[in-house]
């Protein structure tokens, strides 16, 4: 199923909304890094991440080495090869608000 990706207009105010994230794969993507106190932290803000995952049928890209969890998001079924949509400044609002 095919979803609109953002605007020129709607990706900068999701960048201005969200400054701790940042534009990645040009501009398709959006991507923040977290650094925790230790591995049970990260694993503790990964557990919450996947319930709002699973809830908005919105999936994060991620990486996790002991106390750093890297999230990188984007919306595979958005456009032609993917992209950013209303799904992903969803999310990642949602993921800003754990913190
Ligand atoms: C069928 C199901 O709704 C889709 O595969 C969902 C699942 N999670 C997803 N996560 C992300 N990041 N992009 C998607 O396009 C997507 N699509």
């Amino acid at each position: 199923m095919s979803v609109p990706e953002l605007d020129a207009k709607e990706t900068e105010k999701l960048m201005a909304d969200h400054p701790e994230w940042e534009l990645a794969r040009e501009g398709k993507a959006i991507t923040r890094t977290f650094q925790f106190k230790d591995f049970s932290e990260a694993w503790g803000f990964m557990s919450r991440v996947a319930l709002l995952a699973e809830t908005q049928d919105h999936h994060p890209e991620w990486f996790n080495v002991y106390a750093r969890v890297e999230v990188t998001l984007t919306t595979h079924d958005a456009g032609e090869s993917g992209g950013l949509s209303q799904r992903d400044v969803t999310l990642a609002r949602a993921i800003d608000a754990i913190l």
